[in-house]
């Protein structure tokens, strides 16, 4: 019927095959949300009504029909035009429509689309002990909290509230809140337990290692002593401190006295939107998504709440704390002690929640201990093992719970990213000559590398990273980089770059492909890589996917790299263009002082560093130096520049044309920069004629 309606009582049909998420059996009682209803009114056998609702009776006072329940949502078995479909009169407002519209979609891709069933509950309560004198839990508020508990494991096995303990304020209540503490002890055997912190102190705040140990020790002794188990292997950090962003002492702390290997977060990788909160491993401690249950410690009485009871009411009854449930298959709720005493409004919230879930929906409600819930999160998101260390001065929260001593000005400003053998030491030693211009520390094992962004050193965490890096008091250069040649081709180094240095400037060299590839052959064989020296370099370039795994992965890193428009579309769909430059390798080797001048004024760096009184071409080394003490030169060591035989004209020529479609690529690639001249490597690359 083309008419907008207002809507009341809505009700489901019990029959409908549809349904699956969703439960049918009560009437929603009272107005829908929205003033544009369509009521359907079929005329052919292939609709069959999935929900119905009342038209309002205020918009129809004298008519009888308002009061017969009339089809909202309709299922179109599709005899007509043979699709299938399912028609919803009113929009997704309604907490009703978007149960329907998962089970829809799971019925119309025949199951494919579908949200499993399972729901754990797990409800941590924070500062067990910490509550201010008048608004902790008397000893009535226990025994309503077994008594919940109690009836909650009627529709959630095995359900136990997880109580988080700070000892320190153990009998800091009133005469009878002391009481309560007392009783909560007695009843430890009752429910699951985790350390939170002694003093309930911020970790991050702490520098020393020894001194958290020790706060934390104090927890464990005090749990030893009144016989709270201390073997959850969860714990929690007051205000998410230290856990994200990461607070390596935390973690150390954590491992070392109470062996955690589970916690959880509101705040990774931000607290809001909350839908999109995340997990990830850090030195094998599971950080888990925490959800909020819209109940703090300033929402202790009803009045308090905003919005009061209406509001309260609305998020339980198919509103955000219901959703919550339904969007995720593992919740951890945050509540703390003081919503347990007072007006209780936690144990009327996850009771109420609960039987409302049941009401309205076929999940399967169950609970289990967080290690447990740690693992089959895991399980479901592998892919979250890895995280993505983002940038805490983006986030004020984040800066909030983040140690005073670290900032983001010891991160770098600017990355040259590679590729390897295109003259990435010669731009980093010329960059260092730079007075206003530092790089990073250098690293033990990949000198003056840190190759954080690839491979393992990124699950060291953020703080080891930074480690490289001259606090700014203590250093006079402005302008911070790194290098690392090995950046440009992995596969998740733009987008993990990108998480944490979404303002830094990338800096790439790009030479021709097939020289480039060369290149690493020879310094492979300078190596004393066996399979370069027994392979010639036609053989490792043409060598198969049959071939030995040495073999194909030399042949790899000799040909991958050189794919430089894909790989630089990858850095290109995190970083805008004006964030890239690009240097031609061999105007780097044949006029560097151009090519710093260049950069220079790409990295907005004044005043400039007039580098041609600093470097000098040397004819022994075949290359620009750096001028010392007036006369000589300091020239890079003998692996960069090195002789070798020219490379074989049949392998030049294989390489050009594999690179064909790369190089094509590149030169538009380059015109879309803005680039107006396209570097002669490439034309060589591209033309038949020219020998390497
Ligand atoms: N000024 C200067 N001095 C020495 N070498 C120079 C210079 N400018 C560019 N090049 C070229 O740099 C090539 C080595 O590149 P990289 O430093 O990026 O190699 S590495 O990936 O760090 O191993 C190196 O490659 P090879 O010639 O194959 O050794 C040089 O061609």
């Amino acid at each position: 019927m083309p008419k907008k309606y207002r809507a009341k009582d809505a009700a489901l049909n019990a029959a409908s095959p549809i349904l699956r998420l969703t439960r049918s059996g009560e009437t929603a009682w009272g107005p829908l949300p929205g003033e544009d209803w369509t009521i359907f009114s079929p005329n052919h056998s292939t609709y069959e009504p999935l929900a119905w609702a009342t038209r309002n009776s205020e918009d129809f006072p004298s008519e009888e029909s308002s009061r017969t329940p009339l089809p909202t949502v309709l299922q179109d078995h599709g005899l007509y035009d043979g699709i299938q479909r399912v028609l919803f009169g009113g929009g997704l407002r309604f907490w009703l429509h978007k149960l329907l519209f998962l089970d829809s979609l799971s019925y119309l891709s025949h199951g494919q689309l579908s949200v499993s069933l399972q729901r754990y509950i797990l409800v941590d309560v924070d500062d067990i002990f910490v509550g201010e004198r008048g608004t902790r839990l008397k000893k009535d508020d226990v025994m309503a909290l077994l008594a919940t508990q109690q009836r909650i494991q009627q529709l959630v096995p095995g359900f136990r509230f997880n109580l988080g303990f700070s000892g320190k304020y153990f009998h800091h209540g009133t005469a009878e809140e002391n009481l309560g503490d007392d009783m909560l002890l007695e009843n430890a055997g009752s429910f699951m337990w985790f350390s939170h912190m002694w003093n309930h102190q911020q970790p991050h705040l702490y520098d020393n290692l020894t001194q958290l140990e020790m706060d934390m020790t104090l927890n464990r002794e005090f749990a030893k002593e009144h016989g709270i188990p201390i073997d959850s292997g969860y714990s929690i950090a007051p205000h998410h401190s230290g856990v994200y962003p990461v607070h390596e002492l935390l973690y150390e702390a954590w491992k070392r006295v109470w062996n955690v290997r589970v916690t959880s977060t509101e705040e990774y990788p931000h607290l809001r939107p909350a839908r999109l909160r995340r997990g990830f491993i850090h030195r094998n401690i599971m950080v888990l998504p925490r959800q909020t249950c819209g109940l703090f410690t300033h929402t202790i009485m009803i009045e308090r709440y905003p919005g009061g009871r209406e509001k309260l009411d609305e998020a339980i009854q198919g509103g955000e704390l219901f959703q919550t449930i339904v969007y995720n298959p593992i919740n951890i709720f945050m509540t703390h002690m003081s919503n347990y005493g007072n007006d209780r409004l936690a144990l009327y919230t996850f009771e109420s929640v609960i039987k409302f879930l049941q009401c309205w929906t076929n999940l399967r409600l169950s609970t289990a201990p967080p290690l447990q819930l740690g693992e089959r999160y895991f399980q479901l998101y592998p892919e979250e093992g890895d995280p993505v260390w983002g940038n805490p001065c983006d986030d004020s929260r984040h800066q909030k719970i983040w140690s005073h001593n670290k900032t983001c000005e010891q991160l770098p400003r600017f990355l040259v990213i590679g590729p390897q053998k295109t003259g990435t030491t010669a731009l980093y030693t010329f960059l260092s000559m730079h007075p206003d211009i530092s790089s990073n520390f250098p690293s033990p094992d990949t000198f003056e590398e840190i190759q954080f962004f690839n491979g393992k050193n990124y699950y060291r965490g953020l703080d080891w990273y930074m480690s490289f890096f001259p606090v700014p008091k203590n250093a006079t250069a402005r302008y911070l980089f790194e290098k690392s040649a090995t950046y440009f081709d992995g596969e998740l180094v733009p987008k993990r770059a990108h998480a944490l240095l979404s303002h830094a400037k990338l800096v790439t060299i790009l030479i021709s492909p097939a020289r480039r590839a060369y290149s690493w052959y020879q310094h492979t064989r300078a190596h004393g890589d066996q399979v370069a020296l027994n392979y010639s370099f036609h053989q490792v370039i043409t060598a198969s996917d049959t071939a030995p795994k040495p073999l194909r992965e030399l042949r790899n890193r000799c040909l991958n790299p050189g794919k430089y428009s894909q790989h630089l579309e990858r850095w290109l769909s995190y970083y805008p263009p004006q964030q890239l430059h690009i240097i031609d390798g061999d105007q780097l080797r044949s006029n560097p002082v151009e090519t710093m001048n260049e950069l220079q004024r790409f990295l907005k760096i004044q005043p400039p560093f007039d580098y041609s009184k600093h470097l000098r071409y040397d004819p022994k080394k075949g290359f620009f130096c750096q001028v010392i003490n007036g006369d000589h030169t300091k020239c890079l060591g003998r692996s960069k520049g090195r002789q070798y035989p020219p490379m074989e004209d049949k392998s030049y020529k294989l390489l050009q044309r594999y690179y064909l479609s790369h190089n094509t690529a590149l030169v538009k690639l380059l015109k879309r920069l803005g680039y107006r001249t396209v570097p002669q490597w490439l034309k060589d690359d591209l033309s038949d004629t020219v020998t390497a």
